[in-house]
C-alpha cells in the first residue's frame, strides 16, 4: 500500500511528505551538527537516567528496526535533567545503520557519519501517554549514541546482537528481561541538544534531542549481526533490513546547544 513508508527509492525520506506533511516542518530530524555553530550553555545541567532492568519486555523486529521495549506504565525507568523538566520514561530504544561501516548514522558531526545509531526513546508523563506526548514540543526525548567500528567492543552491545538471531524477520518478536541500557552509555556525559522530530513518518515535531559527544564502539561482526536482519516476513524473500536512516534535514536557524566546551 502506497501510504506505508520506508527507505527504499518509492517510499523513502525525500516522499514521506506525500502522506505525512509534517516531514517538511521547521523543525525536523535529524540534521548535520557543525562544532563552529553550536553554543556551548554553561546553565545545561547534567542529564540522569535511572533504569529499572526489570522493565526491559521484549526485542522485536518490525521491519524497519531492532526494538527493544520497555514497560512504561509508571515512572520506572526515567531519564532526568539535562535539558530536560521532570522525568520522561523509557518506552523503548531501537537502531538506525548502513550497509557499510562508512555510514549509518542519521545525525552527522563535522562531516562525520558513524556506523549507526542508537536512539533510547522517552515521553513526558505529564502529557498522559505517549500519543498524548506526541502532540507536544516537550513530550518526548530521545537520548542518541553513535556507534563506531573498533577493536574494542562494548560487551553491553553483545546481548542486543545475540538476540538477533531469534528476530531474523519482520513482525519476529523475543521476550528481552533483565537489561538495563544505561550499561550502553560511553564514559562522558558530554552532550549536544536541541529541538527536532521524529526521523521517522508522521515525523512530529515533539523531540528534545540529547546527542552524547562520545561514540560506543561494536565489532564488524556485530555490525555485520545487524546487517543480517530481514526487512521481510519469514514467508518472503529475505531482504536486508539495513540503510534505515533518514538524511540531514534544514537546521532553518535552530541553535545547537552544547554541555560541554
Ligand atoms: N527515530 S526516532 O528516535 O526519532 C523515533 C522514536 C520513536 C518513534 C515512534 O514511537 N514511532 C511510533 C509512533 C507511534 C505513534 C505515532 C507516531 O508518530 C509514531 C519513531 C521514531
Ligand atoms: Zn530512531
Amino acid at each position: 500500500a502506497q501510504s506505508v513508508w520506508g527507505y527504499d527509492s518509492d517510499n523513502g525520506p525525500e516522499r514521506w511528505h506525500e502522506n505525512y506533511p509534517m516531514a517538511k516542518g521547521d523543525k525536523q530530524s535529524p540534521i548535520e551538527i557543525n562544532s563552529k555553530d553550536v553554543r556551548h550553555d554553561s546553565s545545561l545541567a547534567p542529564w540522569h537516567a535511572s533504569y529499572d532492568p526489570g522493565a526491559a519486555k521484549t526485542i522485536l523486529n518490525n521491519g524497519r528496526t531492532c526494538r527493544v521495549v520497555f514497560d512504561d506504565s509508571f515512572d520506572r525507568s526515567v531519564l532526568r535533567g539535562g535539558p530536560l523538566t521532570g522525568a520522561y520514561r523509557l518506552r523503548q530504544l531501537h537502531l538506525h545503520w548502513g550497509s557499510s561501516d562508512d555510514h549509518g548514522s542519521e545525525h552527522v558531526i563535522d562531516g562525520v557519519k558513524y556506523a549507526a545509531e542508537l536512539h533510547m526513546v522517552h515521553w513526558n508523563p505529564k502529557h498522559g501517554n505517549f500519543a498524548g506526548a506526541l502532540k507536544q514540543p516537550d513530550g518526548v526525548a530521545v537520548v542518541g549514541i553513535f556507534l563506531k567500528v573498533g577493536k574494542t567492543p562494548k560487551p553491553e552491545m553483545k546481548r542486543i546482537l545475540e538476540e538477533i538471531d531469534n528476530i531474523k524477520t519482520k513482525g519476529k518478536e523475543a521476550p528481552f528481561q533483565h537489561f538495563d541500557p544505561s550499561i550502553l552509555f560511553p564514559k562522558s556525559r558530554d552532550y549536544w541538544t536541541y529541538h527536532g522530530s521524529f526521523t521517522t513518518p508522521p515525523c512530529e515535531e515533539c523531540i528534545t534531542w540529547i546527542l552524547l559527544r562520545e561514540p560506543i564502539e561494536v565489532s564488524p561482526d556485530q555490525m555485520a549481526k545487524l546487517r543480517s536482519l530481514s526487512k521481510n516476513g519469514e514467508n518472503e524473500a529475505m531482504n536486508p533490513l539495513v540503510d534505515n536512516w533518514r538524511p540531514p534535514q534544514p537546521v532553518k536557524g535552530r541553535v545547537v546547544r552544547a554541555s560541554f566546551k
